[in-house]
């Protein structure tokens, strides 16, 4: 499939473990970790607005139909692209794939490397951005597709590990279920039929990734992972409990995530509405929801004190799945931007092109309607 292409486009097939360097020497940090003064997080960008502030949304009674609770999804969204859903029924399988995670991790790296991450493709343990000329994220990950069942590439999962082809089975399940329930409202809120979103996107494709962030010695200087948005229709993240690292863009200011003990955050992505990047300068607007909902800019910051997981789950439409608004979106004031029939893997070929080079991101203007 052409998100192979897209999606992985390192040249270097070394693994290069934050994990392993911080087993050898955890206070000395590498330099191509250690940001550019500008690039660091500021304190003077932190947002803040009081935890009890940030949207949060009763699964439970979205699911039961709930109006009221429906119009505070659509707050949420316009306002925040962010929520976090409690009563999703999927508490269960929580501890678990957060084990299976960990115990993966725990592994030793000659264990981990069977599971390699290829150089030209995105499944696997390995780095996000494998560019070698660029600063890297202080993160060791594994990827994963998960949904449907026909689409797992089971020689990327270390299934000799007890219970974590069972735990990601789990979850993968719970949060397809999950996923529905959300596009069903979403479609409702743009005066469509419950099954619209969920058609737009083809085969809906699932999308799993475990993040490992070491302890850093000096957390001020490096990224946990980078400011961006994802190239979804909605991700979730699921957190240590006890850790807070990731954090919004909101108005302006990053809003750092309390997690709430069982409850699962739910992140607009680009597929309804990418927004300005600070960090590619891009503007697309391929959206399904012609702008009503916009994608979310977001980071994880690194701490001193221990090592922090997280398990995502990304929702992402099939290469064919045209991301033109629908059409209940449209109006004069909110005319489409973007050429009738783009898709969602020339959006991918165009955004998640991660060469160095500004000319390419600025380059998906070729999608847009030219008058
Ligand atoms: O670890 C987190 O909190 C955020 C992870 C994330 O944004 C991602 O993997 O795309
Ligand atoms: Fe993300």
């Amino acid at each position: 499939m052409q998100q192979v292409e897209a999606l992985g486009n390192g040249t270097c097939s070394t693994i290069i473990s934050v994990q392993e360097i911080v087993r050898s020497d955890a206070e000395n940090i590498p330099e191509r970790y250690i940001r550019n003064p500008d690039d660091r997080a500021k304190s003077s960008e932190i947002s803040l607005v009081p935890d009890d502030r940030l949207p949060v949304i009763d699964f439970s009674l979205l699911a039961q139909g709930d109006e009221e609770e429906r119009r505070k999804l659509d707050v949420a969204c316009k306002e925040w692209s962010f929520f976090q859903i409690i009563n999703h029924g999927a508490e269960e399988a929580l501890p678990k794939v957060k084990a299976a995670a960990a115990q993966f991790f725990d592994l030793p790296l000659s264990e981990k490397k069977k599971y390699a991450m290829p150089p030209d493709y995105f499944e696997g343990y390995g780095q996000d951005d494998k560019a070698e000329d660029r600063k890297r994220d202080w993160i060791d990950l594994l990827w994963l597709l998960t949904m449907p069942p026909h689409s797992r590439n089971t020689k990327y999962w270390p299934l000799t590990l007890p219970g974590f082809g069972e735990a990601v089975e789990e979850y993968a399940t719970e949060m397809q279920r999950v996923t529905y329930e959300i596009l069903g409202n979403l479609s409702l809120l743009m005066g469509v039929e419950r099954d619209v979103l969920k058609q737009l996107h083809g085969e809906v494709k699932q999308g799993t990734r475990m993040n490992y962030y070491p302890a850093c010695a000096r957390p001020d200087l490096v990224f946990a992972l980078s400011p961006h948005c994802d190239y979804t229709s909605i991700s979730f993240v699921l957190q240590d409990d006890d850790i807070t690292a990731l954090q919004i863009k909101h108005k302006g200011m990053w809003v750092p995530v309390k997690p709430i003990p069982n409850a699962i955050s739910v992140l607009v992505g680009d597929v309804m509405e990418k927004q300005q990047l600070s960090r590619c300068k891009t503007v697309v607007n391929l959206s399904w929801s012609n702008g009503k909902y916009k994608s979310l800019e977001h980071r994880a910051v690194a701490n001193m004190e221990k090592p922090r997981n997280s398990v995502i789950s990304f929702v992402i439409p099939s290469d064919e799945a045209e991301l033109n608004p629908l059409k209940t979106m449209v109006d004069d004031d909110h005319p489409p931007i973007y050429k009738n029939g783009v898709t969602y893997i020339e959006y991918l070929l165009y955004t998640q092109n991660k060469e160095t080079d500004e000319d390419k991101y600025v380059n998906i203007d070729y999608l847009k309607i030219q008058n």
